[in-house]
């Protein structure tokens, strides 16, 4: 994330702000992908497959329509290539890692040497892939940028940059604004696209879970009631749910890196200037001293005695705490509400008869993602 710098970091915070939260067109666009993921889903039904291909797509159009305006067929082969080398690099995330995290290793290694280990190639093609989509995507915006009328992300740092032209601290750019986008699509794709795999993976797996979600929802917003943000409140269960979700998974287990601009002394601790400090937020998901029987998947931990959704005062991080917490939160949690309620609407998920999917989780530094290609069946409602 080396382009969400502070000034830049709230300048993207206020944007996702004006359009992620909850603003009627975007939640006209994660309604529109939900729907069009649906019908996908629809067509394997009764036959045991992993999700469809058409996830990511979906999900990348929520994100490209607030930066971009513009969406991309759930079958768009340029779209689910992209996917694929996104599976191949995280697929070598350990080694790339190593740059990171043993910095040193680069002076005992040839250059040529250490980039076939870490499978450099891979990570290139995808930079220079994503580079040249978002530069060409900005070059459209500038050749009709309307001052009065801006339409999403893009136009709307265009404006800004220009407004800063004569500012000398200003670190805005056509790069940079490049980078921010690599920034928002590196931190919010993966990221959203997995939790949906995790909800599936749940759902197939406690039927007993499904099956209250199932009741909470038809009651409250049966199939073909379009939603809205109103009906949230009225979906205690589900809220818990995608709560659980997020705490069960840990999903991004490990936080930003961080530094330490000064010497700090923490819980008996003394930790030197300029340490990079990693906050593990699987952990404290799986602390007792927060969640009783952490190792068992209920959502009833967050209802409170009123049957009300209680988000809990500490212990649930899954956005990571302070500063550098996440710029995609409001946006992630509306769409996978969304996602999650459209699915469940129309779908029953389970798993193949006389088979339970694996829950661990696949090995990459910071993240931790379901074993995706195991099969689930999907029936239709
Ligand atoms: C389930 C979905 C998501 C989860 C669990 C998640 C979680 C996180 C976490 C834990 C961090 C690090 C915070 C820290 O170290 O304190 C982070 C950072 C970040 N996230 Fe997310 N995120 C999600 C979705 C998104 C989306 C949809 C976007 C963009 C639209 C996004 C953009 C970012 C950015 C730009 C940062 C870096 C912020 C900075 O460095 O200041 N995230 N996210």
């Amino acid at each position: 994330m080396d382009h969400i710098g502070n000034s830049i970091r709230r300048f993207t915070l206020r944007h996702l702000r004006d359009l992620g939260m909850g603003k009627s067109k975007i939640v006209s666009a994660v309604l529109y992908e939900a729907k069009e993921l649906v019908k996908v889903m629809k067509k394997q039904a009764g036959v045991p497959a992993p999700l469809p291909e058409a996830l990511t797509p979906a999900v990348i159009n929520v994100l490209w329509q607030m930066i971009a305006s513009k969406r991309y067929e759930l079958d768009d082969q340029e779209v689910i290539g992209f996917e694929r080398l996104m599976e191949k690099v995280r697929n070598g995330a350990v080694r790339l890692s190593m740059q990171d995290i043993i910095p040193w290793i680069k002076n005992i290694l040839p250059e040529t040497i250490f980039n076939y280990i870490i499978k450099k190639h891979n990570y290139s093609k995808l930079s220079d892939t994503m580079k040249s989509k978002f530069q060409s995507t900005i070059d459209e915006h500038l050749k009709i940028l309307d001052k009065n009328n801006p339409r999403d992300f893009i136009d709307d740092y265009l404006i800004e940059m220009d407004k800063q032209k004569n500012n000398p601290d200003s670190t805005m750019s056509i790069e940079d604004l490049v980078g921010c986008i690599g920034d928002l699509f590196t931190a919010g794709l993966e990221t959203t696209s997995m939790t949906i795999n995790w909800i599936v993976f749940y759902l197939a797996t406690f039927p007993h879970v499904q099956k209250k979600l199932h009741e909470e929802i038809d009651e409250v917003l049966p199939k073909g009631t379009v939603f809205t943000l109103e009906h949230k409140s009225r979906l205690p269960y589900t809220e818990a749910f995608l709560s659980e979700v997020f705490r069960y998974s840990s999903l991004v287990s490990l936080g930003a890196i961080h530094t330490t601009r000064r010497e700090v002394n923490f819980a008996g601790y003394t930790i030197p200037k300029d340490a990079f400090v990693i906050p593990f937020l699987g952990s404290v998901h799986y602390n007792p001293k927060y969640f009783d029987s952490p190792q068992e998947f209920q959502p009833e931990r967050f209802i409170n005695s009123d049957g009300k959704f209680e988000t809990p005062k500490e212990g649930l991080l899954p956005f990571g705490v302070g500063k550098r917490k996440c710029v995609g939160e409001s946006l992630a949690r509306m769409e996978l509400f969304i996602f999650m309620t459209t699915m469940l609407q129309e779908l029953h998920f389970s798993t193949p008869p006389n088979k339970s999917l694996d829950l661990t989780t696949t090995d990459i530094p910071f993240l931790r993602p379901p074993k995706m290609n195991q099969n689930i069946v999907i029936t239709i409602r």
